[in-house]
This record gives structure tokens, sequence and C-alpha cells, in this order.
């Protein structure tokens, strides 16, 4: 059995595989500009964040009614499973949605729908997270927050995900001050593609995890503050691999990140396309790294412990890891 964990870096629209894109397409009479299952994924050939981006907005297309975002995350929610999750807080993009002309009610209630079932067919508690689209403009970021408002309820925090580059967090300085006056948990996408200066913008904007994080390591005193204040950070290796964000499992700094005192986690932010869900990169570190046992109790410990779950629920989680 796979060790329990948490999965605290996962966008939902990143799990809709191959096989599932066809059945919506087909179920929403909508042609897709791949002919096969294997054609499609022969697509999964990414050279940087925005060439996945591409790739991924295309295929949200076939997500088009409330039975279809259930249908997916139900999907994930098996998977993750298997993959020994116990917990997920789980990213989704409205504006990936909304911009195509569907509702924020279809999105948010079909994907609530599956979270409704999900501690009941799989043991899996669940937080829905939702992120801007920080290559859009804040103006928009701020409508989808409003948007979102008769849905809080289900929504525990915002997030912040897209093209990284040219796109700092100081951009959405008022809307993550929004969803904080409206109670929402803050997170970030930060030093995946772009530098160690926007953690830190992202840690102005009053975040509680960044999500990869990855670049702090070109920063000393930005890696010593992470440290002591056990800021946690949701690091992705197999995305960091596929978007070349680092050139080899063997090169990832993933080692470095937790020598240095920082509380760092494993997800597996888009599996569908990267190759892997959360226990894969588990395992691909344990063999590229020859990371031991001790220390990937250590990573699924640090996966509650970074959670927005209450205290008590994370000591909970976290005797399981121990007793594993
Ligand atoms: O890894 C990612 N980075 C930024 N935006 C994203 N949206 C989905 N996945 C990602
Ligand atoms: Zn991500």
């Amino acid at each position: 059995m796979p060790l329990p964990k948490a999965e605290l870096h996962l966008h939902i629209e990143g799990t809709l595989e191959p096989e599932l894109a066809f059945t919506l397409a087909h179920r929403n009479g909508i042609t897709l500009p791949y002919t096969t299952v294997a054609d499609l994924r022969a697509a999964y050939d990414f050279t940087d964040l925005q060439s996945f981006l591409d790739l991924y907005y295309a295929l949200t297309d076939v997500l088009r009614t409330e039975a279809d975002f259930t249908d997916l995350t139900r999907a994930y929610l098996t998977r993750a499973a298997a993959q020994g999750v116990r917990h997920a807080e789980i990213f989704f993009d409205p504006q990936a949605h909304t911009a195509r002309g569907i509702t924020m009610d279809t999105v948010v209630n079909g994907i609530t729908a599956a979270l409704d079932t999900s501690e009941t067919d799989h043991g899996i508690s669940t937080h829905l997270i939702l992120c801007f689209l920080r290559d859009r403009p804040a103006a928009e970021a701020m409508d989808t927050l409003d948007a979102a408002r008769p849905h809080l309820d289900r929504i525990i925090g915002v997030g912040l995900d897209s093209a990284e580059v040219g796109h700092p967090p100081t951009k959405f300085t008022d809307v993550f001050a929004a969803a904080r006056e409206a109670g929402l948990r803050l997170v970030a996408h930060a030093g995946e593609e772009g530098p160690a200066d926007y953690i830190r913008q992202a840690l102005d904007l009053g975040v509680e995890r960044i999500d990869h994080g990855i670049r702090c390591l070109d920063d000393p005193d930005l890696l010593a503050h992470l440290a002591a204040t056990r800021t946690p950070l949701t690091v992705c290796p197999l995305s960091n691999v596929r978007l070349r964000a680092v050139d080899t499992l063997a090169d990832h700094p993933l080692p470095a990140l937790m020598d240095a005192g920082l509380l760092v986690t494993v997800n597996s932010d888009d599996p569908a396309y990267f190759g892997g869900y959360v226990d894969d990169n588990y395992r691909a570190l344990a063999e590229h790294l020859h990371l031991d046992r001790e220390r990937l109790r250590t990573l699924a410990r640090n996966s509650f412990e970074a959670s927005f779950l209450p205290r008590d629920r994370k000591d909970a989680l976290i005797a399981l890891v121990d007793a594993h």
C-alpha cells in the first residue's frame, strides 16, 4: 500500500486523461483536432509552461456540463485513492470555463457533486481552491471572485496560476486583499519559471503556501526566511521535468530544499499530462534521487502538516504515516 498522504497541488483540469477527453468530446458533439488517444498523447511533448498551457486550455473545451465536471473529478478521486491520498486540496480554473460561456454554477456544482461523496466512496477529505489566471487582467480576477461569492461555503481559498513570467504577484494585490477579507486562505504559484522575487511578492500578498517555489534556491535570504517561517512549498517533480524547469529527476532540487530545512511537499500538478499521479512522483524521487523510506515518510507527514485541515485532523493523519 502506498504511504498515506495529502495532495496539495493538483489542477482538476490537469487530470483530464485522453480517454475521458474523447468520451466527453463525443458526448458533447465536439470534434477534437486529434483522431486517436495515441495521437493526442503524442502532443504531450512540452518545451515549457506555455506550450503545456496551450494544450491544457484547448482540451478544457470538452468540459461543458455539470456532469462533465463531476465525471472528471470522480475519475481523479478514484485514481488518487489508489495512490494513498487521504486528503486533497484541489485547484480549479474558473476563468478557463467562464471565458467559454460555461457558468461558475456549472463548474462549482459539477466538481462539488463529486467531492460530496469522496469521503464515503474513497476515504478522501477534500478542499477546493479557486485559482485566478495571472495572464488575464486583475479586474477579471476580481469579477471571478465576485462570481464565486455565492459558493464561498464550498471554497477554502484562492490561488494564482497560468503563465508566470511577466505576470508578477503584485498585479493581484487588491484581489488577494479582497479574498482575505472574504475569509479565504491564500496560496500562489511562484518561482516555477519566474524569479525568486516573485516568491517574495507572493509572501507580500499574504500567501500561506508557495506552489512550486523551487527558484527560492537562487536567493539564500529568502530560503532562510521560508525555513524559519515553515512556509510550505508544494513541489511537483514530474511536472518540473516535463516543463523543463529542471533538466532531469536526478537534478531535482527537492533534497536541497529539504536539507535547507523547508517544509517540502510532493504533488502531481497536472498528472494526466506529466506522466504520473502523486505516488508516482514519490516513487520517481525514491528511484532517481535515492530518497530512503524515512525521507518519504517525512514528505508524507509534511503533506498533512502543510494542509488547511484543523490540527486534530492533521495529527490523526500524521499518526497514520507513523504507523505505516
Ligand atoms: O504547473 C502549472 N503552472 C502554472 N499554471 C498552471 N495551470 C495548470 N498547471 C499549471
Ligand atoms: Zn500548478
